[in-house]
């Protein structure tokens, strides 16, 4: 039996049909990725699931991406996205990775008990909004503490505007705080580190245990078919839930904007520096010292923003850029050895 979808349970909105002209709204079908297996992508729209063989003629794309299929189900175009979730593997476009498109809320998980850490939270949400997407702090395992509370108000002090909820990812009727962001036309996602609760938080909003998906195997020579499980499920609530291997290993590339986003108050101060290039380490007229010594910003911050602008700025270099510095150390050295040369010759 073939299952219909209706746009609205896929996540479709104002956003994508403003996307389409007269002409594509009366000939061509939406359609959603829903799973990427090693040579095609799985479909849903409101003709049933189909396949899309991956071709080099296809653009780029990821799980949630929305696409335009022509009257014989052939790939048309792809819509523009609201958000996009990729890894710039050693930061080059051609090798960049999707993992995750147009995810409206992401869910930044993180446990209550010795797992609770500020600064890993700071991290995902860099992620997160580095993406476009909407971070909203879930704290798991609120049952096993008496004063979830005080950690609460120590994540809002982040970001006065979060979102933030401690909660039992066991229990339904605790995680029915987040039911309002998953309802028809909203798509969401998990972020954080393993053992936090995510598969059960997952299972709960679903209200059924859902399989993880698993990562297809890129090696499989032999012309077996790796079986994949699918990434893109519809909450019952009425929204989207995309759980695609990759967002579970997110790492921090490419992600300035992010950060800067994440920690509006020192970039802020940053931008004050006398130097456009200060570290804010023990430059002279550096404002964001001066601010840490006025206790105006607190030192886990600082050293958490440091440490993931550092890590971003190194995963983001591009094997062209290390290659070029190779090239030009190397005519550097050329340079110095002939002058030496010279200098022996006494030319
Ligand atoms: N008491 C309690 N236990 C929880 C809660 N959330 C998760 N757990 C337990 O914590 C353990 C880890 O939860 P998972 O959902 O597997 O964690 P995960 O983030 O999916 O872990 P990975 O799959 O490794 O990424 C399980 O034994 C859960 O039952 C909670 O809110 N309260
Ligand atoms: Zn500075």
């Amino acid at each position: 039996m073939t299952t219909i979808f209706r746009l609205s349970q896929l996540g479709w909105k104002p956003f994508f049909q403003q996307q389409l002209s007269l002409e594509e709204l009366s000939g061509y079908l939406p359609a959603r990725v829903a799973a990427q297996h090693r040579t095609q992508f799985e479909l849903y729209s409101e003709q049933g699931r189909q396949t899309l063989h991956i071709s080099p003629n296809l653009p780029s794309l990821a799980v949630g991406d929305w696409v335009l299929l022509d009257s014989h189900g052939v790939f048309y175009r792809a819509l523009e996205r609201l958000s996009c979730f990729s890894r710039k593997a050693a930061g080059s476009r051609v090798s960049e990775q999707l993992m995750a498109a147009n995810v409206d809320t992401v869910f930044v998980t993180c446990s209550l008990n010795q797992n609770f850490s500020l600064s890993r939270i700071e991290r995902y949400l860099a992620l997160t909004r580095e993406a476009k997407a909407e971070a909203f702090v879930v704290l798991t395992k609120a049952d096993l503490f008496d004063d979830p509370d005080s950690l609460v108000n120590q994540v809002q002090a982040l970001d006065r505007r979060l979102l933030v909820e401690a909660v039992n990812a066991l229990d339904r009727q605790s995680t029915a705080v987040l039911q309002p962001w998953c309802r028809a036309g909203s798509t969401v996602a998990v972020l954080g580190s393993s053992g936090v609760g995510k598969s059960t938080l997952i299972n709960s909003l679903m209200g059924r245990p859902v399989q993880q998906a698993k990562a297809a195997r890129d090696d499989d020579d032999r012309g077996r078919h790796t079986t994949t499980a699918r990434s893109l499920h519809l909450i019952p609530d009425g929204g989207v839930l995309l759980d695609t291997p990759g967002m579970r290993e997110l790492q921090l590339s490419g992600c300035e904007a992010g950060i800067d986003e994440t920690f509006a108050d020192i970039s802020a101060l940053a931008s004050q520096c006398r130097f456009t290039d200060c570290q804010h380490q023990d430059e002279p007229g550096c404002a964001v010292q001066a601010a840490l010594q006025a206790s105006l910003i607190d030192q886990r911050r600082l050293t958490n923003y440091l440490k993931l602008m550092r890590e971003q700025a190194r995963n983001s270099q591009t094997l062209a850029e290390s290659r070029a510095k190779d090239r030009s150390l190397s005519r550097y050295y050329r340079k110095v050895l002939h002058e030496s040369v010279k200098l022996k010759k006494g030319d």
